[in-house]
């Protein structure tokens, strides 16, 4: 029996000895309210208590509380269990569960326990500002990593969710064997989630793992939030900071091509649905038409890239012939080769403390005191675990290194993670074989490293050069080994 907030029942319900099926309840959920208002009355014929099965229909119907009654083999009621969410607490519980009780002894004043609960998330709901709720999202790590590697990809993560203008309320880490086709985690993982979520009023989840299609229905039907994986967002921000036409028309193309099987998944669902839902959703043959457009427009964008890239090809050569020297520079994302290229050259490139601040290349002359003449290229950020659909977008925007005289590899010194961003920029250099051409490399961020860390680094990289972008005298020796270099 599922019973509102006036004590009156709304619906009752009829099941089989093991279970009820409840129907889709977001219709009662009311626009002030998270909860649906609702409590769930049920019996169970054998004397067990409230199942894990039960909690997560609490959870996942966002109920004010769930009961269960145990019956006697002559119908009459005996024992009563009941549970329910808890505002964010210090212990970090998701809900609680009383003891049960005599049913003739029940006395739960379930008005006070729920309103409780709602000022509770009402509060820290206001806590971020109501506007924020959109933008607010907690960050799931599912992997059989163990829990440092994950927590350090989970970091990453946060600074890519930073970049793409989500704000990170929470987090949650699973180590598993065998990922959950259907789900990616658990279903008690997934409550536990749900609830963080709940308390925290995050309206997006965000996966470090790259979801499959069926899993993103799931989890978006489910929890009723939008559900992103780290590949949407890498393509978001790529999306948001796109400013090229090359650039641009990547993006597009990697989107379409993410959105495709993801379409056939939906696709899928409704026929099977087509029976319940009738004439209202977008039938199958306007997904069958939305598909055939993206195919049409995916062939578009090849020809529209295949254009852009001759003119640029011609552009290069114009510089080739110019006989000026071309220097890039690459490195991770964020490392400051932007800056780098702003200080060196004083022009205004895009520099923020933002991941992806770049992703066109931009080139800059360059003039040494000696009236030599040289061509500065900035790049676009290198990432860990760049996504397989996005690898190729990402190689593509960096053709230009191709006709590159000298690489310089900026990294930053003072990054946690540095030699792993290394070691990540140095495998695309080597899959796009440009590895053979002349490399510096440049440990940046040297004014925010102790004497120590800088003493340490020096030994492991004895050829690297320590510059800070930031500051155009320690430039310097930088400079002497570019020239040297040509
Ligand atoms: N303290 C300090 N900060 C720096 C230095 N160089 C760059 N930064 C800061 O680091 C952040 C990233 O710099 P960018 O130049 O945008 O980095 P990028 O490598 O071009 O980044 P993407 O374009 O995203 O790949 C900015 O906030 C810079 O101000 C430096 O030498 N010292
Ligand atoms: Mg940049």
């Amino acid at each position: 029996m599922l019973i509102n907030r006036k004590g009156v029942p709304v619906m009752v319900l009829v099941g089989e000895q093991d279970g009820i099926l409840i129907p889709e309840l977001s219709r009662h959920r009311q626009a002030d309210s998270r909860l649906s208002g609702l409590r769930l009355l049920h019996t169970h014929l054998d004397s067990s208590l409230l199942t894990q099965e039960d909690l997560m229909d609490m959870v996942f119907l966002r109920l004010d509380a769930i009961s269960v009654l145990t019956v006697s083999s002559d119908g009459a009621p005996r024992t009563c269990q009941i549970a329910h969410i808890l505002p964010p607490n210090t212990d970090e519980l998701p809900y609680q569960v009383h003891p049960a009780m005599i049913w003739d002894d029940v006395d739960f004043d379930f008005g006070a326990s729920v309103k409780a609960l709602e000022d509770e998330l009402a509060r820290t709901g206001q806590s971020v500002a109501a506007t924020a709720r959109e933008g607010s999202a907690i960050l799931v790590s599912v992997a059989s990593e163990s829990r440092g590697a994950q927590e350090r990809s989970l970091a990453e993560l946060a600074e890519l969710a930073d970049t793409a203008g989500l704000e990170v309320v929470g987090q949650v880490v699973q180590r598993v064997t065998r990922v959950n086709p259907k789900l990616i985690l658990g279903r008690g993982k997934l409550a536990e989630l749900e609830v963080l979520a709940l308390q925290k009023n995050a309206a997006t989840l965000v996966f470090d793992q790259e979801l499959t299609p069926t899993q993103q229905r799931n989890l978006s039907q489910i929890t009723e939030r939008k559900v992103l994986d780290r590949t949407q967002l890498i393509l978001d921000i790529f999306a948001q900071h796109a400013q090229t036409r090359e650039g641009k028309l990547q993006v597009e193309m990697a989107q379409l091509k993410y959105m495709m099987p993801r379409l056939v998944g939906q696709n899928r669902a409704l026929s099977r649905l087509a029976g319940g839902i009738g004439g209202r959703g977008p039938g199958e043959s306007r997904l069958e038409m939305d598909r055939r457009k993206i195919r049409e427009r995916i062939a578009q964008i090849k020809t529209e890239l295949g254009s852009v890239r001759k003119h640029r090809k011609s552009t290069r050569s114009r510089r080739d012939k110019a006989g000026l020297p071309i220097v890039s520079l690459v490195g991770y994302t964020n490392a400051g080769k932007s800056t780098l290229l702003n200080t060196l050259t004083k022009s205004v490139v895009l520099a923020e403390n933002k991941l992806f601040a770049t992703l066109d290349p931009t080139s800059r002359r360059l003039r040494f005191p000696e009236d030599r003449e040289i061509i500065l290229t900035d790049t676009v950020g290198f990432i860990r675990h760049l996504p397989a659909d996005l690898r190729e977008a990402f190689m593509a925007t960096l053709e230009e290194l191709e006709s590159a005289d000298v690489l310089v590899h900026v990294a930053d010194a003072s990054h946690p993670e540095m030699d792993a961003q290394i070691e990540a920029v140095e495998s695309i250099l080597r899959d796009l074989s440009i590895d053979g051409i002349p490399r510096i490399l440049a440990l940046n961020k040297t004014d925010r490293i102790s004497e120590e860390t800088r003493q340490t680094l020096r030994f492991v990289h004895p050829d690297a050069v320590f510059i800070s972008a930031l500051e155009r005298p320690t430039l310097a020796p930088l400079v002497e080994r570019i020239k040297s270099l040509l």
